[in-house]
This record gives structure tokens, C-alpha cells and sequence, in this order.
């Protein structure tokens, strides 16, 4: 029987990452209020939130039948010239992000937290973090703007979505991609793999 796999998360990149490569996650959305934890370090701010969220799920499961299932909470911001940025607020927010971010090399950390459930009523956990530099283009205001208006960049941490038009206006990486997108999937093996879990028996 295969385990299950929760994603704690309402992120369609992420989900979408995960069936990419044959895990059907079960998406629990942890509701977890992000703006509770605080803290100048970007990847201990993003852990933090991660298990946060993991947490959360971890605790509903536990409450019914003992079973075995891993669930994935994460959370991603960008740093840059040492500030930390969560999703835009607005689309004037999100064009001033731009016109500050462009020309300029940002860290995008995200924040991989694993709480595995065991049939005996027991769980253990794991919490990692990973970052990579984005290169970021010089879009023209008149870009920044038409970027903006498709509503693209409003849903993503780092203020652009690497598959999507974003890709446009990053000029290189440094690090994991999929860390970039939200869920750093050698990240996800490697955890796994720390848990004696393959990441391959969650292939349907
Ligand atoms: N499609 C796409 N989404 C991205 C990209 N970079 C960041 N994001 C999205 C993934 C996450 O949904 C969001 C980061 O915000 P959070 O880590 O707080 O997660 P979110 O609040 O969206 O959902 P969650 O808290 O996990 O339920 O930004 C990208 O390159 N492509």
C-alpha cells in the first residue's frame, strides 16, 4: 500500500511540481498564520515557518487512526541586499519590487519541513532549508508594468514565477531550480532518503 504523501500547502507550483515527478500529494493547506513568526534570518524564517505549517497537518492526522504518511510543509522568501520579501502586497508593491530588484542578485530561500507519522502513534522530523541566487534581468518600467498587470507575480515569493513570464527577466541561477518554484526536489530526496523513506515508493 503506498504511503501517503500530505502537502501541507494551497501552492499549485508546488503540487504541480510533485505530481511532475510521480507523487499524487494529498493537499491539506495549513491556513498557518505566516505573519506569526518573525525574524531577521531568512532561512531560519523560513524553517520556522515550514514546521509551522507542517505542524499543523501533522497534529489533525495524528488525532485520527494510526497510520503512515509524510507530510510537507515549506516556505519561501527573497532576500536581497538584506532585506527579506514575502509575496508582493499589491501590484504597485510588486512594480516597485521590480524596479528595485532588477540588475540586482537575489536569495531565494525556501524552507522544507518533513514530520513523518509511523502506524505505532509515533512521528519524527526533519527540517532543511536551500537557496538559490537568481540573476535578475533589467526589465524597462513599461515591462515591469505589463509584467505586473498579468497578475503573474502577485502569487510568488520572489515576485516572478520562473516558468512562467518570469522567466523572461532572469538571467541565470545559482542552486536548485525547483527551490526557486517552492519545493527543492533533490531537497525532498535527500530528506526522505534521511527518513528510510525511497522517494520512489510514492510512484503510483
Ligand atoms: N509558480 C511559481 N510560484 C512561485 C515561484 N516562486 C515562488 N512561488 C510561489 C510558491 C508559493 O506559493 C509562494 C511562496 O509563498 P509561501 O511559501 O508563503 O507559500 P503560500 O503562502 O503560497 O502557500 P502555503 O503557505 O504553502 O499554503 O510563491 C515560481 O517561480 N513559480
Amino acid at each position: 500500500m503506498l504511503p501517503r504523501f500530505i502537502l501541507a500547502s494551497q501552492s499549485p507550483a508546488r503540487r504541480r511540481l510533485l505530481q511532475q515527478a510521480g507523487i499524487e500529494p494529498e493537499c491539506m493547506p495549513s491556513q498557518f498564520d505566516e505573519d506569526s513568526i518573525q525574524s531577521p534570518n531568512p532561512s531560519h524564517l523560513v524553517e520556522s515557518l515550514a514546521i509551522g505549517k507542517a505542524t499543523v497537518i501533522a497534529q489533525k492526522l495524528a488525532k485520527s487512526s494510526p497510520q503512515s504518511a509524510v507530510v510537507l510543509g515549506c516556505d519561501s522568501v527573497l532576500a536581497i541586499n538584506g532585506e527579506i520579501h514575502g509575496k508582493p502586497d499589491s501590484p504597485s508593491h510588486a512594480i516597485e519590487r521590480w524596479q528595485y530588484m532588477r540588475g540586482r542578485v537575489g536569495e531565494l530561500y525556501t524552507g522544507h519541513a518533513l514530520i513523518q507519522l509511523l502506524p505505532t502513534g509515533s512521528s519524527r522530523q526533519l527540517v532543511r532549508c536551500a537557496m538559490t541566487q537568481v540573476h535578475f534581468a533589467q526589465p524597462t518600467d513599461r515591462q515591469i508594468r505589463a509584467y505586473v498587470a498579468s497578475g503573474e507575480p502577485l502569487h510568488c515569493a520572489g515576485c516572478f514565477a520562473l516558468e512562467g513570464k518570469g522567466s523572461l527577466f532572469i538571467e541565470r541561477l545559482q542552486g536548485c531550480h525547483t527551490n526557486v518554484i517552492g519545493l527543492s526536489m533533490p531537497l525532498l530526496r535527500q530528506m526522505l532518503g534521511e527518513m528510510d523513506c525511497d522517494v520512489t515508493a510514492f510512484w503510483r
